[in-house]
């Protein structure tokens, strides 16, 4: 056994609580870790499912590794294996998903697309066909020219009373589709949306289902043009697509007709409120974040702790043995938090989940009293989410120094996976304009008339008591600041507006408070969140302990890093922040020896990280080697390059050290 292998098997001797009850609390269970395990097992175990490392593959077979496993699993695993649509299993198998895979929009949005928007009938015909693979469909929402301001695109879908059908044309081309997923190589059909236009009224933004190639061929029909757009950072094996149509004519009922239907005269009726359209992009925002940010940001942390456990660098102690970089404070410091935001953010959007789970439940019922505040919630969680865990990996990343470079680290790829989260499915800043707007609003509300969550906003500001660094008095201080924060943004506001300035120009003369604001509100959610769930969890006295400890240090670590604002805002002195910095740097070294048990908790197995410094066994180096000896460009001892344009020179080179060694 190497030396990293017996450091790491000592870190795991030292752990002072059950590794396999945590894994049951992250699970939510005993019987879901059973499940997922199983399920993991079932995919782990099939020969079909191997590729070679991704880092030694070009973005091409990538792309075609990707779209083989994919349809392997959809069209044979899931069924062979009893793994349907509303079983425990189903929940889980994403956990079991290969490193990359593509049809992620064609199973991960499209399909929920079409549940919201399709009437009955058409969720009856598309919805077998899409689950069968018969056909594949994207989301086809953004173009070249606008992404965030829907109102903006320019697509459009014309009706002809005369033969039944809408006309759907991309007038320019900034009018373009540009980046659904699955849309370049994989799919000959999209939801495409586009601005309705009956008799030369606009009615904006609608759903239509868009054959875009031949059934049969799979060759783009007449009037289209679709594509790959080409590389960009992460998501490799994605064909990220764009799509041109003119004059692509398609039925009448192809517009999906859930929530607004064009009659066959052209008359135009309205069945639900307009908000509804953007219903879609909710329930995506709402179950986003845990699997694209957080158990990104949990693979990254289990790669950076195990390998800041094994990697040895300096001394501690003049004259005493090399420690491993886990024992400096400073490493402590950069990679402890990051646990922590796993935990508080992973448990705070199950809260979310299960409120847009009753909300979904009322609006079958014809209630959608809560959509503001589903909406609100969820546009803050995923701006924060996915800011909060992008920093992270980076943080976990640069911690492991030069290795954490290397693509045999899996951290450069887990980076280019969680970053684009910070744009898609809302840009975060539009994101965190579109929950301001919401606060600013109940800000004026009284508190009979605002939901729970949201309450803390116009009630009396409380001061803490006792221990400062208490989960009760934590969660104090973050409610203070938010109310203290939207306040003061409202008033902005106000001001600007009474001083003469139009609604609009207010509000972006505010707009850096009111950003700061919903940072504040959201951050107070989710420590609340965090902290509910761990005083009502039931488990072990030692694992509560690891929680109430990841969940103080939370609060601790983000109020010292922008303990300005607590200052400003009258909320804690300077002396208590002096304490919250003293007990942040407490909780590190009290976490330390546990370190290794809490990401051995998250039960990631080897594959699903693809890394050489974060595999359980700890032998980082003879995995890096390994790994470098399987790189394309040691096919051969000698590379084509350096014969083509190396070698005269070499030979010259050759020629002079030779020389003179026979002139000696
Ligand atoms: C809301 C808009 C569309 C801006 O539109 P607008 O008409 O100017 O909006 P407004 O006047 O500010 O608001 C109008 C009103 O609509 C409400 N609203 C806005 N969005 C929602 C929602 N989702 N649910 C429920 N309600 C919503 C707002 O709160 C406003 O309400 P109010 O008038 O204040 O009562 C914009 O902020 C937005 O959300 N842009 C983001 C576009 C987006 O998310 N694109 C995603 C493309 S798909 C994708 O990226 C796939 C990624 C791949 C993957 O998942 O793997
Ligand atoms: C990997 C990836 C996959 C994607 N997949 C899909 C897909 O499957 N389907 C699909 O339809 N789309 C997809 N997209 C597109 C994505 O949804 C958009 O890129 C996203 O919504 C942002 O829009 P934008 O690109 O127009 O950014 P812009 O809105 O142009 O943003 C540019 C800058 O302007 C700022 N800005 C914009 N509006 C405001 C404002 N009102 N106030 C202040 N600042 C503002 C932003 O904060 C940002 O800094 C994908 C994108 C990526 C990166």
């Amino acid at each position: 056994m190497s030396i990293e292998s017996n450091l790491l098997k000592k870190e795991r001797q030292n752990v002072t609580f059950s590794v396999e009850e945590l894994t049951n609390v992250w699970d939510g269970g005993k019987e879901d870790t059973e499940i997922r395990r199983k399920v993991v097992k079932v995919f782990g175990d099939d020969p079909v499912l191997k590729s070679p490392p991704i880092c030694t593959m070009t973005r091409e077979e990538r792309y075609t590794e990707a779209t083989r496993k994919c349809v392997y699993i959809f069209r044979n695993m899931l069924q062979k294996n009893g793994i349907y649509p509303g079983s425990k299993e189903f929940e889980h198998f994403w956990n079991a998903m290969p490193i990359e895979y593509t049809l992620l929009i064609h199973m991960g949005a499209f399909i929920p697309c079409i549940m919201s928007f399709g009437s009955e009938e058409q969720v009856a015909k598309w919805l077998p066909l899409s689950a069968n693979l018969n056909i594949i469909c994207t989301y086809a929402q953004t173009e070249l020219g606008h992404g965030s301001f829907l109102r903006g695109l320019e697509t459009e879908a014309t009706f002809d009373r005369e033969t039944q059908e809408f006309v759907i044309n991309c007038p320019k081309v900034s009018s373009m589709k540009w980046w659904p997923g699955d849309m370049g190589l994989n799919a000959n059909h999209a939801l495409v949306m586009a601005n309705l236009i009956v008799g030369g009224k606009k009615y904006g933004m609608h759903p239509f289902m868009v054959q875009i190639r031949d059934l049969s061929t799979h060759m783009p029909l007449p009037g289209v043009t679709v594509g790959d757009i080409g590389s960009k950072m992460g998501f490799e094996a994605i064909d990220n697509g764009f799509l041109y149509m003119k004059n692509v004519r398609i039925p009448r009922e192809n517009l999906l007709n859930k929530n607004s239907e064009v009659k066959p005269d052209g008359t135009y009726v309205k069945k639900a409120s307009d908000r509804l359209m953007y219903g879609s992009m909710v329930n995506l925002r709402v179950n986003l974040p845990k699997s694209q940010a957080i158990d990104v940001l949990a693979k990254a942390c289990t790669i950076a702790i195990r390998y800041s456990a094994v990697r040895r660098q300096g001394l501690l102690n003049p004259g005493g043995a090399e420690v491993a970089v886990l024992d400096y404070t400073l490493q402590q410091h950069k990679l402890i938090p990051q646990l922590a935001t796993v935990y508080a953010t992973k448990f705070a959007g199950e809260g979310i989940i299960k409120k847009h789970q009753a909300f979904l439940q009322n609006m079958a019922k014809g209630n959608i009293s809560d959509l503001a505040e589903i909406h609100a919630l969820s546009a803050s969680f995923k701006a924060s989410v996915s800011e909060q865990c992008t920093e992270g990996v980076e943080v976990c990343r640069r911690a492991c120094g030069g290795h954490g470079y290397s693509q045999a680290s899996g951290l450069p790829h887990l980076l280019s996976k969680v970053t684009p989260t910070c744009t898609y499915e809302g840009e975060n800043t539009v994101l965190y304009l579109q929950t301001a707007r919401y606060l600013v609003k109940c800000a004026k509300e009284k508190a009979a008339d605002l939901p729970e969550s949201i309450l803390f906003l116009v009630q009396p500001i409380q001061n803490a008591r006792g221990n400062i660094t208490s989960l009760d008095n934590l969660a104090l201080y973050f409610k203070n600041r938010a109310a203290l924060c939207v306040q003061a943004a409202s008033k902005k506001v106000n001001q600007m507006s009474n001083k003469g300035l139009a609604m609009h120009e207010a509000w972006d003369k505010s707009s850096v408070q009111l950003v700061h604001a919903t940072k504040a509100y959201v951050i107070q959610y989710i420590f609340d969140a965090f902290a509910s769930f761990v005083k009502e969890v039931k488990c072990s006295k030692s694992v509560k302990e690891i929680l109430e400890d990841l969940c103080c240090l939370y609060g601790l670590h983000y109020i010292n890093n922008c303990s300005g604002d607590f200052l400003k805002l009258g909320i804690l002195t300077a002396h208590h922040c002096n304490i919250a910095e003293e007990a942040e740097i407490a909780l590190l070294e009290k976490l330390r020896p546990n370190a290794v048990g809490i990401v051995d908790a998250f039960d990631f197995t080897d594959s699903s990280m693809e890394s050489c410094l974060g595999a359980y066994d700890g032998n980082v180096y003879e995995r890096l080697f390994d790994m470098a000896k399987l790189s394309p460009l040691n096919k051969e001892p000698v590379h084509q390059a350096s014969y083509k344009y190396l070698r005269p020179y070499l030979l010259e080179g050759r020629d002079i050290l030779e020389g003179a060694k026979s002139k000696l």
